[in-house]
């Protein structure tokens, strides 16, 4: 079922929900049908492998998320559920992409008929439909336990330039440096794309699969054609804690060890990418202090590392003062310093201007709620949407852009952090 609130009014369908324990899964990924919705969420092989729709909204414009927000409330009231596990994660939970603009974007929430989780030593199978469908359609659990047919290696991938080449991106970047020394901002993330040619439709699960073995301290999603492997945490929310890993700061890593740790500690003192990120922690922080009544965060990053690069990062944990769900927690973070920039308003501004692209639901927050308002939302980053004949994959990167920025520099960096879905792809 889906619905759109283009009308103003919120039409929840009333679900029949039932989480049952089961043995712990190999391979989640693995389980994901080969066509059809499938959503995908992994760390460290725990997280989620879910398919089909129960329930969907899409929503668009500046109340995105509040309209998001206010269906989930409905569909969870409207639930009729039975779930023997009591985790967060267990029940009833959605899945959702949001645009990173206002405008045009298209963000979506969607409830899966079928959901495996798993979450340590434990694992469980929930299985969604609608009542008015009588029974429950989904048949015995065991069945969603078995591994699907994998999918087929894909052929040889092209890749083109999308809005910008690499030389006009330069050009872009160059503008940003001029405005921030004009004064007019402090800091903008400033993103590319890079389209890929599949040749065939791509089975999503080949690099789904790719990203969760090669990056497995990223977060590995997919959820309506938009996959990636995101490093990047923006809000995290379990039973009143809520955690946040802010990522600004970056540097590419060489594959030669002891040049990798001379680099990151170059990183750590580097005092362009201690500004940007510094920009980044401030805007989590000032934006979380209104729903908590206590806060912490380090004095100093640490520098993690990646295959690709390394970042600067800082882990901002808060306990809450109230139940606000963690999806309103995502809109009143997003969009965060480490992809929109300082003053927020202005670089999203400049944004719209030097881009020349719609960023589309990357860099957007990306993750899952459960009916108690707990939840993950992570920041689309090292992502790419794939394009509605499945033979096409936008691949996007950004840059924090400060005074002390060099466009070349830059495009380096935006070029590493394209690798991730690149590799997966080929
Ligand atoms: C905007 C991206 O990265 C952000 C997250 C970590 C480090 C960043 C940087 O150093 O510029 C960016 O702020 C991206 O990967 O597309």
């Amino acid at each position: 079922m889906t619905t759109s609130p283009a009308s103003g009014a919120v039409d929840a369908p009333a679900l029949v929900v039932r989480t049952v324990r089961v043995p712990v899964p190999h391979d989640l990924v693995a389980l994901l049908p080969g066509d059809g919705e499938q959503i995908a969420w992994l760390h460290r092989r725990e997280g989620f492998a879910g398919w089909g729709v129960a329930a969907q909204i899409h929503t668009r414009g500046a109340d995105r998320f509040a309209e998001a927000q206010e269906w989930w409330q409905q569909v969870t009231h409207a639930a009729v559920v039975r779930d023997e596990v009591g985790l967060p994660g267990t029940g009833l939970v959605c899945f959702g992409s949001f645009a990173f603009a206002d405008e045009p974007g298209d963000s979506v929430l969607t409830v899966p008929q079928v959901l495996v989780g798993r979450r340590g030593r434990e694992a469980w199978v929930t299985t969604i439909h609608a009542i008015a469908e009588g029974s429950e359609g989904s048949g015995a659990v065991d069945q969603h336990l078995l591994p699907t047919d994998p999918p087929a290696r894909p052929q040889p991938v092209r890749f083109s330039d999308g809005a910008r080449s690499g030389t006009e991106w330069q050009g872009a970047v160059a503008e940003a440096i001029r405005r921030i020394a004009a004064g007019d901002l402090e800091k903008v993330v400033l993103a590319r794309d890079l389209l890929a040619d599949c040749g065939d439709p791509l089975d999503v699960r080949w690099p789904l699969a790719r990203l969760a073995e090669d990056y497995p301290s990223c977060w590995t999603f997919h959820v309506d054609s938009l996959f990636g492997a995101t490093p990047e945490m923006l809000v995290r929310r379990e039973r009143g804690l809520v955690t946040s890993r802010v990522l600004a700061g970056t540097i590419r890593r060489t594959g030669d060890e002891d040049h990798d740790l001379r680099l990151a500690a170059s990183l750590a003192r580097s005092s362009k990418d201690l500004e940007e990120h510094e920009y980044a922690v401030r805007s989590v922080a000032e934006a979380l202090e209104p729903y908590s009544s206590s806060m912490s965060f380090p004095e100093a990053p640490f520098v993690l590392h990646l295959p690709n690069v390394m970042h600067l990062a800082t882990d901002v944990a808060a306990v809450m003062d109230d139940d606000t769900p963690s999806l309103a927690l995502a809109a009143a973070l997003h969009p965060s310093a480490a992809v929109g920039g300082t003053p927020t308003v202005d670089a999203v501004a400049l944004i719209a201007e030097l881009e020349g692209m719609d960023r589309g639901r990357y860099a957007g927050p990306v993750g899952w709620m459960d009916a108690a308002g707990d939840g993950e939302w992570a920041i689309a980053l090292r992502s790419a949407q794939l394009g509605e004949d499945r033979r096409t994959v936008r691949l996007f990167a950004g840059c924090g852009i400060v005074a002390d920025s060099d466009p070349a520099a830059e495009l380096a960096e935006s070029q590493a952090k394209l690798v991730p879905v690149r590799n997966a792809l080929g």
